[in-house]
């Protein structure tokens, strides 16, 4: 028994039933047995005689022009069905669905009849084609050409279509904001996607194509030299030469095979059509040591903390930290911005020269290049699923922050008209543009993951804004090349996206919006997937750009280092509304929210008001006293009115922790569990539980040394303490 067959019967017996194995052995078998029969009964001494008459090379060359005729005209007409099918909605698209489908499910012989009805001479367009422009299909080879099409047709539509509904809009939404209208859009990054796919359903349309018969017959008739392509061929020797008619059928079974396993399953959806892969990381060029290290870098945890847990983020927040970067930025030579090109508000089609592939197209509408100096106000009006104002002063960065599912991502979408859930009223400077299609906002846009595309190199990614907006292809490139410098990447700029890693390509995305001069930016998370140290590199520059920058940038982030450090104003959105809309100081100081005071590094306890205090007990004059939701009462410093809700915030230093219970002023003093030590800087943020679920949770920051003092370990129990006065209230 060889190795194999042991496998298939051990597989067998573990997971098929005999029940089902032996009915699919039987198919296997019955759709074997004809291929052997042509095998076994191909005169093999003939075969070069039988192939090479006059009557099977004049059809072989008959064939190839029917069906390479039929593959032209599929695809000039199924490429746009497929696209419109795949994209637009439109009522009664399920029927057009359906009419695509019809040729491959119809009798050929049947859709013979219906091309006669349809383009015969005395068809419904036939007497019109004739009269108009003397083409007569029927007994024609152009006539085959039709019959072929109308047969072939359907396995490219289907195809594409499927690989078309599969690709990431993300792609083709971002070459929009960098400018590029829809055709440039369709030629430049949807086609070269989709190319796989595409080449799959075009391959089975041609094989389709050359074994046509039925339709052929019936609406072309089967002339020879005119209409009578080897399937036809076949037919016609099977009465006089059988032998012939055999060596054919083998012919044209051995190109159907060959087009199936070159298509390994592609079409059926086994080898579904990716994004064009790049070679794996490292395959095109060695990545330098420095590159190598950074990709393998841990990803700074960017997750907001959960509200249930009170585990403030390890981030150092300060209050002087609050303003300012934490991490040193390295001083990064920030080369002088490139000289803006300035190119017609519109220019024409073939005005532009090559792209970034070398082809030739541009947009019919392109945004006047900002001159230096120039200033773009945002206002905006967003309504839907996401409802707020913005008026953003020229230069001003805005932190757009707030939990998973607030709708910050649905807020930029709606200032590009990216979703259907939220709309805006946009007005950048004196122009509204809230009307305009996305590719004429002059609103550049880096989502979550960068959505580079994949089959330009780095560099022709950073230039395809420029590109779009009608720059010559030498000039694109070398302020690319300078954008790719300035970011840190650019001895990757020949690289391909899949030859990145996260963090590399982050920062080619970050370079490809800002290369494209645009009038209001929006940041997705750009720094997410950089590690630490180039963090603080790539907010330095953006921070350098930005400076300089005449337009908003409204930045999601997660990270209330690059909240507090870039922006200038932090939007606190909760269930797609403005929650608070302040400088970063201020809503480090009051924070509205507990989720925002605990992604800024704060403890946060939502409380209410009780009437004790006011001196009684408290030992503090004008004092108040909390009762916290989630359990435990909380002396205040500030007399609150009775029953107030209220946010009280703690910085981690207020926090003290202690071995005993501390005896003397804090009133404030419960037991707890030390569950998670964390390092930040020279200090240690120590997350303590309450022991008996009557105290908060708190995050303490502390020294080393009194740590090491304490002998702190995870599980230790202690007490901490906060005092009255250092507890912010802020009203909920
Ligand atoms: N296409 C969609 N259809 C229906 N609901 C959606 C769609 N896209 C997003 N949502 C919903 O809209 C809300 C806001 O989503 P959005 O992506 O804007 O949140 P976010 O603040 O960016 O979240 P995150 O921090 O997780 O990225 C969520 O509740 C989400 O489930």
């Amino acid at each position: 028994m060889t190795r194999r067959y042991r496998a298939v019967r051990a597989r067998t017996r573990l997971g098929t039933p005999l029940a089902l194995a032996m009915p699919a052995l039987l198919a296997i078998a019955f759709l074997l047995l004809p291929l052997l029969g042509v095998l076994v009964r191909t005169e093999w001494g003939e075969l070069g005689a039988h192939l090479g008459s006059e009557g099977v090379t004049e059809a072989v060359k008959l064939s190839l022009l029917v069906s390479f005729g039929a593959l032209a005209l599929s695809l000039v007409l199924g490429v746009p069905l497929a696209w419109l099918l795949a994209r637009v909605s439109f009522p009664g698209k399920a029927v057009v669905r359906s009419l695509v489908l019809l040729p491959m499910v119809l009798p050929p012989t049947v859709g013979g009849v219906a091309l006669l009805l349809g383009f015969g001479r005395r068809g419904l367009l036939g007497p019109w084609l004739e009269g108009a422009f003397g083409i007569v299909l029927p007994f024609h080879t152009s006539g085959a050409v039709v019959a072929a099409t109308f047969v072939a047709m359907p396995f490219l539509v289907i195809s594409l279509e499927g690989t078309l509904a599969g690709l990431r809009p993300a792609y083709e939404e971002t070459a929009a904001s960098l400018g590029a209208g829809p055709l440039r859009v369709f030629w430049t990054v949807t086609l070269p996607l989709v190319a796989p796919g595409l080449a799959a359903g075009a391959a089975l349309t041609w094989a389709r194509a050359l074994g046509e018969f039925g339709a052929t017959i019936t609406f072309a008739g089967n002339l020879p030299g005119t209409t009578q392509t080897l399937p036809l061929q076949v037919y016609l020797l099977l009465q006089d030469q059988p032998e012939a008619a055999t060596s054919v059928s083998l012919l044209l079974l051995v190109i159907a095979m060959a087009v199936l396993v070159g298509l390994r399953g592609r079409w059926t959806g086994s080898g579904r059509t990716r994004d064009r892969a790049a070679p794996a990381v490292g395959a095109a060029e060695p990545i330098p040591p420095a590159e190598a290290a950074g990709a393998a870098a841990p990803t700074a945890p960017t997750t907001p903390v959960a509200p249930t847990t009170l585990v403030a983020p390890t981030t150092p927040v300060t209050p002087t930290a609050a303003v300012a970067p934490t991490a040193p930025a390295a001083p990064l030579a920030l080369p002088t911005p490139p000289a803006p090109v300035k190119v017609p508000a519109k220019a024409s089609v073939d005005a532009h020269g090559a792209d970034a592939r070398g082809t030739d197209i541009a947009d019919s509408f392109t945004t006047p290049a900002p001159a230096p100096g120039d200033k773009w106000p945002l206002h905006a009006r967003v309504t839907g699923a996401t409802e707020l104002t913005l008026d953003v002063a020229p230069g001003t960065t805005v932190a757009v922050v707030g939990p998973n599912g607030a709708g910050k991502t649905t807020l930029l979408r709606a200032l590009l008209d990216l979703t259907p859930r939220a709309r805006a009223e946009v007005l950048l400077g004196d122009e509204e543009v809230g009307s305009l299609p996305p590719h004429r906002r002059g609103v550049a846009w880096v989502p979550q993951d960068g959505a580079l595309f994949p089959h330009l190199s780095a560099l022709a990614n950073t230039a395809y804004g420029l590109r779009a907006q009608g720059v010559g292809r030498t000039e694109a490139r070398r302020q690319a090349g300078e954008w790719l410098a300035r970011l840190g990447v650019g001895h990757l700029a020949h690289r391909r996206p899949g030859q990145l890693s996260g963090g590399q390509a982050g920062r080619v995305a970050l370079a490809r919006a800002l290369a494209a001069r645009p009038r209001l930016l929006l940041l997705d998370e750009p720094l997410a997937a950089l590690d630490q140290t180039t963090r603080a590199q790539v907010r330095h520059t953006l921070r350098g750009h930005l400076s300089g920058f005449g337009g908003a940038c409204l930045l999601v982030t997660h990270d209330p280092v690059e909240a507090v450090s870039l922006a200038d104003r932090v939007l606190v959105l909760e269930d797609g509304r403005a929650l608070q809309d302040a400088p970063p100081a201020e809503v480090t100081r009051h924070p509205r929210s507990a989720w925002v005071a605990r992604m800024l590094g704060r403890n946060a306890l939502a409380g209410t008001a009780t009437g004790a205090g006011k001196g009684k007990g408290t030992g503090t004059t004008g004092s108040g006293v909390l009762v916290l939701d989630d359990g435990g009462s909380l002396v205040v410093a500030d007399p609150v009115a009775e029953g107030t809700a209220v946010l009280a915030v703690i910085a981690p230093e207020a926090v003290a922790v202690h071995r005993e219970r501390p005896h003397g002023s804090p009133r404030n003093v419960w037991p707890g569990t030390v569950r998670e030590i964390a390092a930040v800087g020279s200090r240690l943020r120590v997350l303590v539980t309450s022991l008996d679920g009557k105290g908060p949770d708190l995050v303490a920051e502390i020294t080393t040394e009194a740590a090491a003092e304490l002998g702190l370990t995870d599980g230790a129990e202690v007490f901490t303490s906060v005092k009255a006065t250092e507890i912010t209230l802020v009203e909920r």
